[in-house]
């Protein structure tokens, strides 16, 4: 039978005559709900079998309920194109049926790519995080939280003033593509280099385990007294990061179009505008703009020209996305448009402005160099800081 991975005689077989009434009817309950959900989302019937009322009560027919529920965001992840899965498909627990108990087939609890990886991760180590403190400790320090800078306003700014592409100059130790990219890594230090550079926003990558970066680099900057407007740099699967980087001192967050849902994404829009944060919204694919172009309130859309799948970087990405009707529609929108990835000289810059973006985000390129001040001036060939 496809899908069943053991099929055994289970000494626990026995519980099945003890299962409480109330949870078959809670059980039955929530499948209803999600047959009707899953109906009016346009989804394929489940792919599994379907006598999970035969489990025992208690944990496991909680663990149960939880993975159904994680189940069906995954399938309107899926049916939305997104391929990164939130968590690892655990599966449900054992199904007993008789004196028989069964387990049904998984695709493995392996990553299938580096960007599942990074939010497996997040989606375990935000839980760690929100249990050492909890949303409704966090939203007590708001009011007392630095106030908020108008990152896209920079970013206009910075276009008019030099005629260049206004710059998101990344803080970035090292990245699971290239490795170590600065031994000497002191972000305020590298900060003030960019500012005076002529950056109009800065980008400050907090993951550790992936970019060595952290949050206390972002509160560091920002407290230092650098003006550029702050990114936020997260894989953000919750939305307890944003209230996280608000109190941290930034201005802005990144919200990744390939690991969000369309829901996941407005609501967080929403909860960033409540908070005074700009977000940006990143996208790699014609289906992710799509997407990203469909939700209401986006005014920062950046194209990765990296594909976070694989690593692999074209520049021409940015020109792909930004044509025909995608990019008219993007203008009539009044969207400003991040160029993001692979932009190590003047040439790359001068592409990705013809393709139609107004602001470019760049971190290699420039971090690398012993002055990552002077670093900015070589890519764009002209000191931009007059
Ligand atoms: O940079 C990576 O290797 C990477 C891997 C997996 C997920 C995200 C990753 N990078 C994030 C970015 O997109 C870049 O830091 C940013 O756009 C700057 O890119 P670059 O100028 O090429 O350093």
């Amino acid at each position: 039978m496809e899908g069943l991975v053991s099929l055994k005689p289970s000494p626990k077989a026995v519980c099945f005559h003890s299962t409480p009434k109330s949870f078959f009817a809670n059980h039955h309950h929530s499948r209803f709900i999600s047959t009707i959900a899953r109906s009016s989302m346009n989804l394929p019937p489940p792919n599994r079998l379907s006598i999970r009322a035969q489990q025992p009560a208690g944990e496991s027919a909680l663990t149960a309920k939880e993975w159904e529920v994680g189940m069906l965001q995954e399938e309107v992840a899926a049916s939305q194109g997104i391929r990164i899965r939130r968590r690892p498909p655990s599966g449900p627990p054992l199904h007993y049926v008789g004196p028989l108990e069964f387990r049904i087939q998984n695709e493995g609890n392996t990553p299938r790519n580096i960007l599942e990886e990074i939010v497996w991760y997040k989606d375990t180590e935000v839980s760690k995080f929100k249990e050492k403190k909890p949303l409704a400790s966090l939203t007590r320090f708001l009011d007392s939280a630095p106030p908020t800078r108008d990152f896209i306003g920079a970013l206009r700014a910075a276009h008019l003033r030099t005629g260049f592409p206004g710059l998101i100059a990344e803080v970035k130790k090292a990245s699971p593509s290239r490795g170590v990219l600065r031994e000497n890594f002191d972000p305020v230090e590298i900060a003030r280099a960019y500012e005076r550079g002529g950056a109009a926003c800065l980008s400050v990558l907090t993951d550790e385990k992936f970019f060595q970066g952290s949050f206390d680099n972002l509160a560091l900057i920002r407290n230092a007294g650098v003006k550029c407007p702050l990114l936020c740099k997260e894989f953000v699967v919750d939305a307890w990061q944003i209230y996280y980087a608000r109190l941290k001192g930034a201005d802005a967050i990144l919200l990744i179009a390939a690991v969000l849902p369309d829901l996941d994404i407005k609501y967080m829009i929403k909860i960033c505008k409540m908070l005074g944060l700009t977000a940006l919204v990143e996208v790699h694919d014609e289906n992710e703009m799509d997407r990203v172009l469909g939700i209401d309130g986006i005014e920062l859309v950046g194209i990765n020209n990296r594909n976070l799948e694989t690593f692999e970087v074209d520049i021409s990405n940015t020109r792909k996305l930004l044509e025909g009707e995608r990019g008219q529609l993007i203008r009539d929108k009044d969207i400003l448009v991040v160029g993001e990835s692979g932009l190590f000289t003047p040439d790359d810059i001068a592409y990705v402005q013809e393709a139609g973006v107004k602001a470019v985000l760049v971190g290699e390129s420039i971090v690398k160099q012993s002055d990552p001040g002077k670093g900015i001036t070589g890519l764009f060939g002209k000191d931009i800081s007059l």
